[in-house]
């Protein structure tokens, strides 16, 4: 299985990692610590480093309650840092946008994926994803990042999150993006209550069933806070604990901002799934 990134391919035979950059001032777990590009740069080749496959690169926070990022501040906050990388680090860069003049931006200047939490549902954004050859992401959202936890509910979360799905991938191919070219995922946290998340990555085997390669992103979320009462700063081991599960249920690749030792658990999962 391989995921078509513009001219360049990432081997989804064995589970990939996503390493996760801020470059916002208020993101929910190192606000403001790398908006300077330089530093940036340095934490992108830190991931590398560990052995990130992807980095993934945000100019708009998404967590719960956060305000939209005018399409300037956006632009100023992640082009100069993908422009910076480009070419310079051994992995492929992400862009987690919804707007799509920062997706055509962002692949101008050598984004190889486009991570859009919207799944392409802004005006233009079909458009401007199909025109640069760049691999998508599609994520389920219920509602807005400033109100989406506030009630969420479902006649059935398995169900209607793959019906979504399925629907994005259409409309992506219908807009002339090769299926090798998308990836889905549930968005664990987007509009879901601690339940709908775990009935959601139990059930994620059906989600794998669309054809389309998986993503999710778990890391240091507030459904490990909701279970284990742990703050932020002490969610590494259940963040690595569900980056395995989400594996083994059939996610290829994993989004999360603990690069190494993600990578470490999943070279065992990777070792296990090729054994005889
Ligand atoms: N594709 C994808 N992109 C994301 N961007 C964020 S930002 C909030 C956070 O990291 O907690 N989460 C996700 C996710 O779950 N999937």
């Amino acid at each position: 299985m391989q995921l078509e990134c513009g001219n360049r391919r990432l081997d989804l035979s064995r589970p990939r990692v996503m390493g996760v950059l801020n470059v916002t001032p208020d993101s929910f777990s190192d606000g403001g610590a790398f908006l300077a590009a330089g530093q940036a740069v340095a934490r992108a080749r830190e991931m590398v480093a560990e052995g990130a496959d992807i980095i993934d690169i945000g100019g708009e926070s998404t967590r719960p309650g956060a305000d939209p990022v005018s399409i300037e501040d956006e632009l100023t906050r992640v082009i100069p840092v993908i422009e910076a990388l480009h070419g310079q680090v051994d992995a492929l860069l992400s862009v987690d946008t919804s707007k799509p003049e920062v997706m055509r931006a962002a692949v101008a200047a050598g984004a190889d994926i486009i991570n859009d939490v919207c799944a392409l549902q802004a005006p233009g954004a079909l458009e401007a994803a199909a025109e640069g050859g760049a691999a998508v992401c599609l994520m389920h959202m219920q509602g807005e990042p400033r109100t989406m936890q506030a009630d969420p509910r479902y006649e059935n979360v398995v169900t209607d999150v793959a019906g979504f799905l399925r629907q994005r991938v259409a409309a992506a191919e219908a807009a002339g993006m090769a299926r090798a070219r998308l990836l889905v995922d549930p968005g664990f946290g987007f509009g879901k209550t601690l339940a709908h998340n775990l009935s959601l990555l139990k059930h994620l085997p059906d989600l794998v069933d669309s054809g389309v390669p998986v993503l999710v992103g778990l890391s240091r979320k507030s459904m490990i806070g909701k279970l284990l009462d742990l703050p932020v700063e002490r969610r590494l081991q259940p963040s690595v604990a569900l980056a395995v599960i989400a594996v083994m249920q059939g996610a290829r690749i994993v989004r999360v901002h603990d690069v190494a030792p993600t990578v470490q658990a999943l070279a065992m999962c990777a070792a296990v799934e090729q054994a005889e």
